[in-house]
């Protein structure tokens, strides 16, 4: 039929697979492999020019390295590769005949472009070295795939940076965090908290790692946005990246990486999805206002044809992006479900009583508010329109996340709030064991709660406040929950 077949409260998980399979993605023949439909990809390409853009005012140059990793080098590093070796992909033959060394196929690429980093970097003129590059990456991942979320091939971009002095790294990590805070707040429309990942959760071969943290209140889970390491020298040590300073000495490179990937769009869907499908934002909506004409028996139906015709055109102009959907073989009633279902966020619908009128009437996808606009001020009726329904859904998002937030001192108030779905927010004295036995005493079929991260913004921690979990000196508040 042409509704979901359950709420998006009562079965998230299936609400979620129906909603992405409406021209979002098809599901392949390969598990944990999606195909991303054009409604998808115009989403990831919004996003992607306005992030491109941003970089190369960093002065971040574009590169692309070859998909495979011969083995010797992938191994190189031994302690961050060995929890994730069973991730990685093998390509063993081609053809009928065996390859004599099997070759994996990028997981991430510290392994592929680092070794040349060292070739390339020759002396502090060499320095800032800043690439990146637009690519797919794939991980044979076990856990449950969920499109967009966790699929055995995803598309992101990696950035990967040289510096002379740790100072210029740590500055570009919080530059490029930024960058993400916008993508998710300013395009996609979602709140997220910045901080800092905790020793347990950090990338192990870095320093520290910073991220953009979402937050799902359906299943209280928490979930990872995009992640901007500091590499610190330990990469440098393991390829060998050094440079000759000014004095002649030869030093070691300060690194950082940084990604985001196509996980961004199904964040987007599980946040603003309802239950009659999509809700696109209108930043990165490849439609951001269908038209659709609603003739009646004998009026005059080719006036009203036209009129959709000539709205859309004077959107168009001005860098609105209209469509009329004037297809003849689909009722009004139709049209409307279909297009709300796929998530535009305004429908403008052109009536004999409108044409009458010299008017046109708008409907919001969000709150459903309809309104009869003027087609003399139509233009900047529509902007105003489109912006507010973009400002209206952060705003309700944030509103659902703060209200999922339970600020905790004990430990049974941390079960009470894990119980209820909430994102927690603890004092803890930041020690690795206690983090690891938080997630023993908290195992379980839904997944033991972790740390999310630090947030940057520190709420006062009055003095003598106790960890919830060991008792001991709390350090730092940290956000804690069970993750996605
Ligand atoms: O997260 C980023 C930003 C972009 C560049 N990479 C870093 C760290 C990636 C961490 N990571 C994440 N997943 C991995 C999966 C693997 F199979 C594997 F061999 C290695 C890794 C792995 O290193
Ligand atoms: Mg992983």
């Amino acid at each position: 039929g042409l509704g979901l077949s359950v709420k998006k409260d009562e079965n998230f998980g299936e609400w979620y697979s129906e909603v992405c399979k409406h021209e979002m993605i098809e599901y392949y023949d390969i598990s944990g492999c999606y195909i991303l439909r054009p409604w998808s990809m115009a989403i990831w390409e919004i996003m992607q020019t306005f992030f491109d853009a941003e970089i190369k005012k960093m002065k971040v140059k574009n590169c692309y390295f070859p998909l495979f990793v011969s083995p010797g080098v992938l191994e190189k590093e031994k302690d961050h590769i060995e929890g994730f070796a069973p991730e990685v992909a093998w390509v063993t033959k081609s053809g009928k005949s065996d390859l004599e060394v099997p070759i994996a196929i990028r997981p991430t690429s510290e392994t592929v472009m680092y070794p040349y980093y060292s070739k390339w970097i020759r002396g502090h003129r060499d320095l800032p070295l800043k690439l990146n590059q637009w690519c797919n990456v794939v991980r044979w991942e076990f856990s449950n795939p969920t499109p967009f979320i966790r699929s055995r091939e995803f598309l992101w971009q990696e950035g990967h940076t040289a510096f002379a002095t740790k100072e210029e790294a740590d500055e570009e990590v919080l530059q490029i965090l930024e960058l993400y805070r916008r993508i998710y707040e300013e395009y996609l429309a979602v709140p997220v908290v910045k901080g800092m990942k905790s020793e347990n959760e950090k990338f192990a071969g870095g320093l520290y790692t910073t991220s953009v943290e979402a937050f799902i209140p359906n299943t209280g889970r928490g979930v990872q946005g995009a992640t901007s390491h500091c590499l610190g020298q330990n990469f440098a040590k393991m390829f060998e990246i050094r440079y000759e300073d000014e004095e002649g000495k030869r030093e070691m490179v300060w690194q950082n990486s940084w990604a985001y990937s196509t996980r961004t769009i199904g964040v987007m869907i599980m946040t603003h999805g309802d239950d009659k499908g999509l809700i696109l934002p209108p930043k990165v909506a490849s439609v951001q206002v269908v038209v659709i004409p609603v003739p009646y028996k004998d009026a005059n139906t080719q006036g009203i044809f036209d009129a959709c015709t000539a709205t859309v055109s004077a959107l168009s102009e001005a860098g609105i992006r209209a469509e009329e959907d004037l297809r003849d073989n689909y009722s009004p009633g139709w049209k409307y479900s279909n297009w709300e279902m796929k998530g535009v966020p305004l429908r403008i619908e052109i009536g004999p009583r409108d044409l009458e009128n010299d008017q046109v009437r708008t409907v919001r996808r969000d709150n459903g508010v309809k309104e009869d606009i003027p087609r003399g001020s139509l233009v900047e009726h529509v902007k105003e329109l489109l912006e507010k329904i973009q400002q209206n859904m952060y705003e309700v998002a944030r509103q659902k996340r703060e209200a999922c937030v339970q600020e905790i001192r004990t430990w049974d108030e941390f079960i009470s709030a894990l119980n209820q779905k909430k994102l927690i927010l603890a004092p803890w004295c930041d020690e690795e064991e206690v983090e690891r036995d938080v997630k023993a005493r908290t195992k379980g079929e839904t997944g033991a709660a972790k740390t999310l991260c630090s947030p940057f913004e520190q709420p006062e921690l009055p003095e003598g406040t106790l960890c919830f979990a060991s008792g001991k000196p709390a350090k730092k508040w940290t956000y804690w929950g069970r993750k996605l």
